[in-house]
């Protein structure tokens, strides 16, 4: 007999963060009990990412269909103790901002003007917050965290270790050990001393502050500071005596940079975004057997069956399934079916391809996996592990060429 499963899988729609396996934290996880103040958020995003040397500035540049800087919004949004999400824009692209945020389904964006430096964007944001009660402005948090639009990979326990620290000292930063050692230069380009790489430290970000503080240093900071200035640590330091506590952080903060970091960072979405999946399968006892073995199967290669389901939403491949993958956040989902199609039958065939086409408009990814079915255990047993590896390959490859394909297991 033959039996043929199909697969989909939805693109990222509500990635979460692109990083974390644990959804957990998106809803009232461990920061809502520890975080009992405003805590809100400013992402410098109006740079125009010249060393990344592309013409769209490299916050826009999407990543598995979703621009860059969508993965850094939702890492904060999905906290239930962010509050505010401030994003800096360059004036021109305030209208793709605002797109971005309607397409994604953002929910605590305000978008606001973005200056010539990243610190005077970062005080263009900080100015979008106020002390007085008019409705129209946005009231100021306890603590403001400052996050490059261009690290989309933010964990919540270094975010709430961050705002707490902030909360307790005044200013907080990530910091990583530094990959090369730092030397001076003298101006006719020879060595005039070098650091001793043990002692110093890389700033990162996020970086968070009581906003009374961070807020009175930009006030008091010098033009070259705006102009020059690269480190809002060294600000509160250097203008309000506060000295900030310093965190390390995992490799993962670093700032997306040069065009070999959007590959990067894609591959690391990928990974992390295809570490579950979900069954659909009709109740017949071979399709159930089936998903159990794809289970245990998936489970040596380090995903997660979330759920076993009925055929009847496989057939309806549409709106509602696009927002059940929603529903479930970053899990990516594989759907199998025993629903039977006749490779003989081109009709079938072309019924399948059309379905593919449709619900890739819903960012369903719809694949077609034919598994023979035999009752010889070992066969059975070596199709059902190649139905594995081909799922697994299918979800963490998200090969757009392979819609609506059929393959053999
Ligand atoms: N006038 C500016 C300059 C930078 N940034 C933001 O600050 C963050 C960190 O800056 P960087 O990585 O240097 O970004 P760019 O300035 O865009 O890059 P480049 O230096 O290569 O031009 C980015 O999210 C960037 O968009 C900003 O909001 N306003
Ligand atoms: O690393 C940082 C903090 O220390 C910031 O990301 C940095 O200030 C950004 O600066 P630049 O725009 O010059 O890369």
């Amino acid at each position: 007999m033959l039996e043929e499963i199909a697969s989909a899988s939805a693109r990222p729609l509500d990635p979460g963060s692109p990083l974390t396996r644990d959804t957990e934290c998106s809803g009232d996880g461990p920061g809502r009990a520890a975080v009992d103040f405003p805590v809100a958020v400013i992402l410098p995003a109006g740079g125009s990412g010249e060393r990344m040397g592309l013409p769209t500035p490299k916050q826009f540049c999407t990543i598995l269909n979703r621009p860059l800087i969508s993965y850094t919004i939702q890492a904060f949004e999905r906290l239930s103790w962010i509050g505010t999400v401030v994003v800096v824009v360059a004036k021109e692209n305030h209208d793709l901002m605002l797109n971005i945020v309607r397409e994604f389904h953002h929910t605590k964006v305000k978008v606001v003007h973005g200056g010539t430096s990243r610190h005077r964007s970062v005080f263009n944001g900080l100015q979008a917050f106020s002390n007085s009660t008019d409705d129209s402005l946005t009231p100021k948090p306890k603590v403001v965290i400052i996050h490059d639009a261009v690290r989309p990979f933010v964990e919540e326990d270094l975010l709430l270790k961050i705002t707490l620290a902030a909360k307790e000292e005044g200013a907080s930063g990530a910091i990583r050990p530094l990959v090369s050692t730092v030397i001076a230069t003298t101006l006719e380009g020879y060595l005039d001393h070098s650091l001793e790489r043990a002692k110093y430290r890389a700033s990162e970000m996020p970086q968070g502050f009581l906003y009374d503080i961070i807020f009175q240093a930009y006030q008091l900071c010098s033009e070259y500071d705006f102009d020059f200035g690269t480190e809002c640590l060294h600000l509160a330091l250097q203008y309000c005596g506060t000295n900030a506590k310093l965190i390390e952080g995992p490799p993962t903060l670093w700032k997306v940079t040069y065009k070999r970091d959007l590959a990067a960072a894609e591959a690391i979405i990928k990974e992390n975004l295809s570490t579950s999946a979900c069954v659909i399968t009709e109740a017949a006892a071979e399709a159930v057997e089936l998903a159990g073995t794809l289970q245990k199967n998936l489970a040596t290669q380090g995903m997660v069956l979330v759920g076993v389901s009925s055929p009847e939403l496989f057939l309806r491949l549409d709106m509602h399934l696009f927002e059940s993958s929603r529903e479930m956040k970053e899990k990516v989902k594989l759907n199998t079916t025993k629903r039977s199609f006749d490779t003989q039958k081109t009709d079938e065939i072309t019924t399948f391809m059309r379905l593919a086409s449709e619900v890739k408009q819903a960012n369903v990814q719809l694949y077609g996996i034919q598994i023979d079915h035999t009752k010889v255990s070992e066969l059975w047993e070596r199709s059902a592990a190649r139905l594995a590896d081909i799922t697994v390959a299918l979800i963490r490859d998200r090969n757009p060429a392979l819609i609506g394909q059929l393959l053999q297991a």
